[in-house]
């Protein structure tokens, strides 16, 4: 049974015949929203993180990489729940909907509809239609409120990183460019050392006066102290952030949401769900599916065990994998192979049942492929299935 550190609430109720819930300082698996992960739980035993959610931010993925632990996220899972809380904020930017409310609660006595009537003059508003909306990263949340802004008469311009086929907006080369031209400008973009104070003093000075700044990426593509600086010298005229700061609160110009963006029931149940699946998936039986560190990897698990690697690629590594292999006499049944950046995955489907493995040549078997030159993790998996047959070691 494997033991599971949930930083955040998870529900595991239906999976508790993999792994159970324990508030151990070295885990094999760890559950997180956006909470941060300390390095100290990044031990031998900890083969993954579980993000439920898109930001990995919060977890050391170097460090991870190194110590052979998978990291996961839940591509696309919450993005319809930023887009409307996007779209919501972009309603609430033209239209002063809670002021007025607010106003008309306040009113007593007779008459309530002619008295509420004669304030209107004060909660005149504005039209999305018609106006620029300028979205900074178009992957899956900025992808779908480049739609929605389309179907409601927005011009829609946008930039990404690497350009996108999309139809209903106009790519610009630079960030500046849209800048330039948007009346709304939206932060999509993850946080990196690549993207960190992507909007600073330099950007801010492109921006037109009218124009409203929402950033539902992350706090820290913001250089704050530049942009405190560019509202008061009414550079832009108004800054929605879904990452609170104190230097931000008490500030007219600025308006500050908990961290909202993916806070949906819907939002949250698909991301756990995915979350706890794939986390099940690869103790079980090694599947990567959306990591943001490991190659994808799906294998079905038809064999009475199986053999996994995560290793630095190297080009003899699987001749020398086979050559262990051989020497202990063991069957590749089925296997498959991927890699991304500089390492690699490899599941082997094996059968250690035939082969009459003793406990001591398992171990020794484990010693010589773990010894192999850039071996980051082996595991060797059974077979959970329960019309399998069950290893029964000589001992
Ligand atoms: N406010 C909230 O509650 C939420 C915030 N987020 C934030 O939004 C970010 C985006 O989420 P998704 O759209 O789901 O992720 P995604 O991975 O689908 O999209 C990110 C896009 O940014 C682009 N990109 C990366 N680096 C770039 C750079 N330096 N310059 C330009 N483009 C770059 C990528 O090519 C990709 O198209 C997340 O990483 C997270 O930080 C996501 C979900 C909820
Ligand atoms: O998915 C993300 O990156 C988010 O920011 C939302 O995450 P959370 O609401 O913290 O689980």
């Amino acid at each position: 049974m494997y033991q599971i550190n949930a930083i955040d609430d998870f529900d595991v109720t239906e999976f508790t015949d993999t792994f159970q819930l324990k508030e151990t300082t070295a885990p094999d698996a760890v559950l997180v929203r956006s909470s941060v992960v300390p390095d100290s739980l990044i031990t031998n035993h900890l083969l993954l993180v579980a993000r439920s959610g898109i930001g990995t931010n919060t977890i050391n993925i170097d460090a991870c990489t190194k110590n052979g632990t998978a990291v996961f996220n839940t591509p696309g899972a919450n993005a319809n729940a930023v887009k409307e809380l996007v779209l919501q904020s972009l309603f609430a930017s033209v239209r002063p909907l809670q002021a007025a409310i607010d106003a008309t609660a306040e009113l007593s006595g007779d008459q309530l509809q002619a008295k509420a009537e004669a304030t209107r003059h004060q909660f005149v508003g504005g039209e999305l239609y018609g106006k620029t909306v300028g979205i900074i990263g178009l992957g899956a949340i900025g992808q779908r409120l480049a739609n929605s802004c389309y179907h409601l008469g927005m011009q829609v311009i946008g930039y990404n990183r690497s350009p996108k086929n999309l139809q209903h907006v106009q790519q610009l080369e630079t960030i500046e460019e849209v800048l330039q031209l948007a009346d709304f400008v939206v932060l999509l973009l993850p946080l990196s050392d690549g993207t960190r104070h992507i909007m600073a003093a330099k950007q801010f000075r492109e921006m037109r006066e009218n124009a409203t700044l929402l950033n539902f990426g992350r706090g820290e593509l913001v250089d704050q102290d530049a942009l405190l600086t560019a509202l008061k010298q009414g550079q832009f005229h108004h800054y929605v952030t879904d990452f609170p700061h104190r230097d931000l609160q008490h500030n007219s110009a600025v308006t500050i949401l908990p961290h909202l963006g993916g806070n949906t029931i819907e939002a949250l149940s698909n991301s756990a769900n995915i979350t706890l699946q794939n986390t099940r998936d690869f103790l079980e039986a090694g599947t990567i599916r959306s990591s943001v560190n490991f190659p994808t990897a799906d294998l079905p698990f038809t064999s009475p065990q199986r053999l996994t690697f995560f290793y630095e690629d190297r080009p003899t590594f699987w001749a020398d994998v086979t050559a262990v292999l051989n020497q202990f006499g063991l069957p590749i049944l089925e296997m498959m192979s991927n890699t991304r950046d500089t390492v690699g995955y490899t599941i082997v489907n094996t059968n250690l049942i035939e082969h009459h493995l003793t406990i001591n040549q398992r171990t020794e078997l484990q010693q010589a492929l773990s010894a192999l030159p850039g071996m980051i993790r082996l595991r060797m998996l059974d077979n959970p299935s329960e019309l399998l047959p069950v290893l029964e070691l000589q001992p």
